[in-house]
């Protein structure tokens, strides 16, 4: 199965303090698959998701894909020849980071169609119609501007748009953060259904653990640039090895989703509730001597020691 695989990731943004955002991530994205990052804010969660999305030069490592087609991925619409070659697209937080205002929404989804050169106009707008309608959006909805739809349509316009162009791979960067549960539960629906139809892997940031537990295989949890824990979601979710981890999974988040939830102030409470450190390996993640160990298949954590608290 062809997978977009990044290898050995570094991100440093050298401005007038240098930041090291990303150290040393390597993941693996299979088409039909969902691969979760999660982690407290500034964990470095969004410059790897950019890397992958295309948007974000690395400082070291490397990106590229691995394996072969295995023949199941199919685009969502036809629209003539668009090339053989993997794409990704992404799903940005805030769907007025995806739609241009000024834009109808016939043209902001046909736009990826544009940038690959596909100049039919019929086959365009067969397409642009019918990812709407696989987004729950009829035909009511292709002349309407951003300020005219509600979030949660905004965010489905954005879906139909990063999936237009048949790519292999989507980007979601926590893209139900700015809705209510209800939309929340409903798009996330909605991409599981898209992916089962069509193969398509998603890479989703997100805060928002039930979404993890209904679209993700993998979790991979950061923190400070580095990648904690990954494994299976269902082992993550029931088992995790990390104290860190557990304190991420065992908080509640707030309902108000405007609220920031902040895992790390999580763990520092715990740490005070209970007497205990958070990490009874204080300082290891940011050791670069420790690297992840697998202590299960497919489970690797940081720093096994962390497994016996
Ligand atoms: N363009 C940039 N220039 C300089 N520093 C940046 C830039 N983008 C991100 N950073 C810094 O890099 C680190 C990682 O940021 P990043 O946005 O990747 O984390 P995150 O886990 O996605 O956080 P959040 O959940 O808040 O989006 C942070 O310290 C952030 O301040």
């Amino acid at each position: 199965m062809r997978a977009l695989t990044l290898t050995d990731a570094s991100v440093i943004y050298s401005g007038r303090t240098k930041v090291h955002a990303v150290q040393g991530v390597s993941l693996s994205i299979p088409e039909g698959c969902t691969v979760a990052l999660v982690g407290e804010s500034g964990s470095g969660k969004s410059s790897t998701a950019r890397v992958v999305a295309g948007l974000q030069q690395l400082t070291a490592g490397s990106i590229g894909w691995t394996g072969e087609p295995d023949g199941t991925f199919t685009a969502p619409v036809a629209v003539g020849d668009i090339g053989d070659r993997p794409r990704v697209q992404m799903v940005f937080q805030h769907p007025d980071q995806s739609l241009d205002p000024m834009w109808s929404v016939r043209r902001s989804v046909a736009e990826p169609l544009r940038r690959l050169g596909v100049k039919d106009r019929d086959a365009t707008e067969t397409a642009v119609v019918t990812v709407l309608e696989k987004v729950g959006l009829d035909g009511d909805f292709l002349d309407r501007r951003p300020r005219e739809l509600s979030g949660g349509q905004a965010q489905r316009v954005a879906v139909a748009r990063a999936l237009v162009a048949s790519p292999n791979v989507v980007v979601l960067d926590e893209p139900t953060a700015s809705l209510d549960q209800t939309v929340r539960s409903r798009l996330i629906a909605t991409l599981a259904g898209l992916q089962d139809e069509f193969g398509t892997g998603y890479l989703m940031v997100t805060h928002d653990m039930s979404s993890v537990q209904r679209l993700a295989d993998t979790v991979l949890v950061m923190y400070r640039g580095r990648l904690l824990e990954t494994g299976p979601t269902e082992v993550i979710l029931s088992a995790p090895a990390h104290p860190y981890t557990r304190a991420l999974i065992d908080a509640v988040p707030p309902i108000d989703p405007r609220v920031r939830w902040d895992p790390a102030a999580v763990a520092r409470d715990m740490a005070g509730v209970s007497g205990a450190t958070a990490c009874p390996v204080p300082g290891a993640c940011t050791d670069h001597g420790i690297g992840l160990v697998e202590i299960a298949p497919g489970h690797r954590v940081r720093c096994t020691t962390t497994t016996q608290a």
